[in-house]
């Protein structure tokens, strides 16, 4: 078929759709394959009159409070009717989103007025080499961690606190200061993803790994079930040679993930 010319983006609202994560996934094709779509970004809208309840809502057994889910696999939230909240109101509620989703960049809006670069062609998707994207997150993941030869790190994370949280949505990260396999954390998100007999819920990652042999960057990502490693740039000598991924789901045990990942370290 013939086409006289391409869309430049292709906007999808998942209106009563709960749960975006297998949207996206159908969306997040391999780079390899070229494919004419590509997933950009995943943007939620949080209506700041109501979010505050929404997020209290509990849900029924065996499901996941909706607004959390849709907090957890957002990139961009665009928080909106910010004038019907004051402002001490609307930073509680950046927090509240912090805290289940600690990588989502955050715009306030009124009436959903937005710069356009805020939600179009963020390049979240794309693999290490591309400029912005996988890059721009990865450096945000790094900014809070000193490296101090072969410590553990002390890195930002919300409910790092080694609870499992048992119907709430947290962002946890976990981290190594020493260089990891690369087969052994295919075989750790395999696990965790695939294997994991319901004990967790696993929403979205995002890490920045530091691999043995290797002088580049790699980064990772995982929507729903689906995760992808790729190389990006050479080390710069001012960075910090960790590595650090967020984990961001239902039930999850800080203290066993970081135990887990550990064992990625390579020996
Ligand atoms: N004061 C104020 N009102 C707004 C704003 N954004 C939307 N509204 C109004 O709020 C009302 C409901 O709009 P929304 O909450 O956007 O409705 P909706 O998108 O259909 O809601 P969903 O069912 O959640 O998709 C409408 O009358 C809008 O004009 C805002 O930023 N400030």
């Amino acid at each position: 078929m013939q086409k006289r010319e391409k869309f430049d983006n292709i906007v999808i609202e998942t209106t009563g759709l709960a749960n975006p994560g297998p949207v996206a996934t159908a969306l997040w094709t391999d780079e390899e394959l070229e494919a004419g779509v590509c997933l950009d970004a995943i943007v939620t809208v949080v209506d700041a009159k109501h979010i505050r309840r929404q997020l209290q809502a509990r849900p029924e057994s065996g499901t996941v409070n909706e607004a959390q889910q849709q907090i957890a696999y957002a990139d961009v939230v665009i928080l909106n009717k910010v004038d019907l909240v004051t402002q001490e109101e609307a930073d509680e509620i950046e927090e509240e989103v912090k805290a289940i989703n600690s990588t989502v960049s955050i715009t306030r809006t009124i009436r959903s007025r937005v710069d356009i670069n805020a939600v179009l062609n963020r390049g979240t998707y794309r693999g290490g080499r591309a400029r912005g994207g996988a890059r721009q997150w990865a450096d945000g993941l790094t900014r809070n961690c000193s490296g101090d030869g072969g410590q553990q790190m002390p890195c930002e994370g919300h409910a790092d606190c080694g609870d499992v949280h048992s119907q709430q949505v947290t962002t946890v990260s976990v981290t190594a200061s020493q260089a990891v396999d690369k087969e052994k954390v295919k075989t750790w998100l395999d696990t965790l993803l695939w294997e994991n007999d319901n004990l967790w819920d696993i929403f979205r990652m995002k890490g920045i790994l530091n691999v043995q042999g290797s002088d580049r960057q790699h980064f990772m990502q995982a929507v729903h079930e689906m995760y992808e490693l790729t190389e990006g740039d050479e080390w710069r000598s001012s960075d910090t040679r960790i590595s650090k991924v967020v984990i961001i789901g239902l039930q999850l045990s800080h203290s066993q993930l970081q135990a887990s990942f550990a064992d990625c370290v390579a020996t």
